[in-house]
């Protein structure tokens, strides 16, 4: 499971979640970067793509199978979207989940037209067989169709054309070994700086017509946690308060206003995750305390706090897991505006010193 999945009770409809909602996926088809040099951040991933792709269409071949590993919202889609734009190529897209049986991979395969794109988002999701099928497609540009049951099944080779696959995971270490050496590149996507994702703000506000500042897009791209589905996000809720609250347009007060009314702080932190460290630093002085007690203490679950609260409380390095328990660090007690308890004489200082 994802960090941010919606399945994970609490994940759902979160204005920081990482994972599209309904609303995102109506508006981001008009925010897509449409070519390589669109696409902001990401140098590295988008310098040795580029070569990838290059060197592909100097060859008049297909580009070898790609694989994008990183968190919800950092473009995986807009990538493969990319790839295949860039080679001229038409695209298909499905994910692992929707592929339960080798049949429906076989399906999909053997109607691939020559250099077509197939983007398989969460590729870690997809079944055992279909994975195992995967293999020699990946490889070999073929695969063997079951046709029959029992002793009298018979296997049936079909050739297919040769195709580009785009895998995205969430997960890359979940992907089996003999997976992951099929692809010829794998691009780690990282999140973004906040001077990349004020890029992201500036782009598209210029796509929605919204007028916005430097200083209102430094202040969504701060508060976007390293995501631009978010900043994109941020951006929507931001333009509907200077619509209806200021003269439209987005300035750093405006931004400022409108995000604490939303309950995003200058972090991007929202009520959730404010729980979980106010819970930490006021009930249990910063710490340690186990998972269940400190979920007990929010009102949540257990997977709430783990898979929706915690993993961007550890990256933002305010709260540590220890074998002890959770620990506030002293940059929490800082964000939410607290002295740290003075050290125990004669101890440690705790874990992590005054
Ligand atoms: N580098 C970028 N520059 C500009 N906009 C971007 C960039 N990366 C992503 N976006 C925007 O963020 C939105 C989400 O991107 P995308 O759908 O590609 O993410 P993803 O990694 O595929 O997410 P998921 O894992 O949930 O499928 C898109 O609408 C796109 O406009």
């Amino acid at each position: 499971m994802s960090p941010d999945d919606d399945s994970v009770p609490g994940g759902a409809d979160r204005l920081v979640g990482a994972v599209a909602d309904g609303e995102d996926l109506a508006v981001e088809a008009a925010l897509r970067p449409r070519d390589l040099s669109e696409f902001i951040g990401q140098g590295r991933v988008r310098e040795q793509l580029d070569l990838v792709l290059a060197a592909a269409r100097a060859r008049g071949g297909t580009a070898d199978h790609v694989l994008l590993s990183g968190s919800p919202g950092l473009g995986k889609t807009t990538l493969s979207m990319i790839i295949a734009a860039e080679m001229a190529a038409p695209i298909r897209i499905t994910s692992g989940p929707a592929i339960q049986h080798a049949g429906d991979l076989a399906s999909i395969l053997s109607s691939l037209t020559e250099g077509e794109v197939l983007f398989l988002d969460e590729i870690h999701r997809m079944s055992r067989p279909a994975e195992e099928m995967l293999y020699m497609a990946m490889e070999d540009f073929r695969v063997d169709v079951v046709v029959g049951k029992g002793p009298g099944a018979t296997a049936i080779p079909l050739e297919l054309p040769p195709f580009t696959l785009v895998g995205a995971t969430t997960r890359a270490g979940l992907l089996p070994p003999p997976l992951r050496d099929r692809f010829g590149f794998t691009g780690h996507m990282e999140f973004y700086e906040p001077a990349e994702l004020e890029r992201v703000v500036h782009r598209s506000a210029g796509l929605l017509s919204v007028e916005v500042s430097a200083e209102g897009a430094a202040e969504i791209a701060s508060r976007s946690r390293g995501t631009p589905r978010i900043a994109n996000r941020l951006l929507r809720r931001v333009r509907d308060y200077a619509q209806v609250r200021a003269d439209g347009v987005v300035n750093r007060e405006v931004a400022a206003r409108a995000l604490e009314v939303y309950e995003v702080d200058a972090r991007g932190l929202d009520r959730l995750d404010r729980a979980v460290l106010r819970a930490l630093l006021d009930l249990f002085g910063g710490g340690p305390v186990g998972l269940s007690t400190l979920a007990v203490a929010v009102g949540e679950e257990r997977e709430t706090v783990e898979e929706v609260a915690e993993p961007f409380l550890v990256r933002e390095g305010l709260l540590a897991r220890t074998p002890r328990g959770r620990v506030a660090t002293p940059a929490a007690w800082r964000h939410l505006d607290r002295t740290p308890p003075a050290p125990a004489a004669g101890g440690q200082g705790g874990l992590f010193g005054t």
